[in-house]
């Protein structure tokens, strides 16, 4: 499979009147062809900034080095490089990458309707007359499995359930048969029952459209049912990176380990999950050496409090940063 997106060294930091915070630190992932990528870990470790650092529709205190290298065709385009306001994002952003938020009702204007949006998220892009982008966007509701889209396409967001907004904003990202799809969270505001069909639903429209997906969650169950591959983040940095069935068969990092003990598993019976123990330190007074460190059960002083662990290669399709296995005489 080719890649589709690589990131590599990705920095980005606020600019606050208190000083700079560094809030994603040396991420590096890359995205295949077809295939979902999981990023998971506890709220404030950098998911989110994660994505908006991507699309570069970060706040404008927000700074980012590194690269995000989009592969379109034989063109490698490295989006930090482009002007964030400029034609060329444009036509990646909502076109050759898509985002679906946690919160539909935030991406749709009240005095607009379902139709209004889709019919301008498709002649934004594309040189096809209105009635022909409205005939699209009736397809792609009937794709999201709309009740009645001949209806809705009609409606205004505020007459819609919270599962309906959510499936027109699926359309809505899909409407331009991105190749990428970043779901930052898209079933959290729901209830259990339309969360499970929201991710069947995106699961299903993925192996139709061939688009490759980048899936944040806090949730592990989630998770297990729709990645591929796994990237943990703690406090902005991947502390471990691995197919989906390595790394629940075989978690490494004491913080992985931690975050699956914290889940139920079918079969087991416990009367009390674990925790992991302490808080998510400050991003403003980050702890030196292993960010972790804090609060890990395989803490080793002198050592994790000192340095930074190299992220070490385990198998071609696992890697951690961790000193249990290696990774020291990193020089940062
Ligand atoms: N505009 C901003 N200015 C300053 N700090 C910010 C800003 N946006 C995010 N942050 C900080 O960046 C860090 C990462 O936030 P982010 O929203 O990416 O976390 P997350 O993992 O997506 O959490 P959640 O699951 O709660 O959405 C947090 O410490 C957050 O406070």
């Amino acid at each position: 499979m080719e890649n589709v997106l690589e990131v590599i060294n990705l920095e980005t930091s606020f600019e606050l009147t208190e000083g700079s915070i560094k809030v994603l630190d040396n991420i590096n992932f890359t995205l295949k062809s077809n295939e979902i990528l999981g990023l998971i870990g506890e709220s404030g470790c950098g998911k989110s900034v994660t994505a908006l650092s991507i699309l570069q529709i970060l706040p404008r205190n927000a700074k980012c080095n590194g690269k995000v290298l989009f592969y379109n065709g034989k063109k490698i385009i490295n989006i930090l490089e482009l002007n964030s306001k400029g034609e060329e994002i444009r036509q990646i952003r909502g076109n050759e990458i898509s985002m679906i938020f946690q919160e539909p009702a935030a991406s749709f204007s009240p005095v607009y309707t379902i139709g209004e949006h889709m019919v301008e998220a498709i002649t934004l892009h594309k040189n096809i007359s209105e009635k022909l982008a409205k005939e699209k966007a009736l397809e792609m509701l009937e794709k999201v499995k709309i009740p009645d889209p001949k209806k809705i396409i009609d409606a205004y967001p505020f007459e819609l359930s919270g599962g309906m907004l959510q499936r027109s904003m699926i359309a809505m990202a899909l409407l331009c048969n991105p190749k990428i799809l970043i779901a930052d969270e898209p079933t959290t505001a729901l209830d259990v029952t339309i969360q499970a069909q929201i991710l069947y639903l995106i699961k299903e429209l993925q192996k139709e459209f061939h688009s490759s997906i980048i899936f944040i969650t806090h949730d592990l169950a989630v998770i297990s049912q729709m990645a591929d591959k796994i990237a943990v983040m703690y406090l902005g940095h991947i502390v471990e990176e691995a197919d989906v069935f390595e790394m629940f068969k075989n978690p490494l990092h004491p913080y992985t380990k931690a975050l699956l003990d914290s889940i139920p598993k079918y079969g087991v019976r416990k009367t009390r999950l674990e925790t992991i123990s302490g808080v998510v330190p400050d991003p403003y007074n980050l702890p030196k050496g292993c960010r972790f460190h804090t609060r890990c059960n395989k803490f080793m002083e002198g050592l994790c409090d000192v340095q930074q662990p190299k992220v070490v290669e385990i198998s071609e399709n696992h890697k951690v940063k961790c000193f249990l296995y290696g990774g020291t005489n990193d020089e940062r």
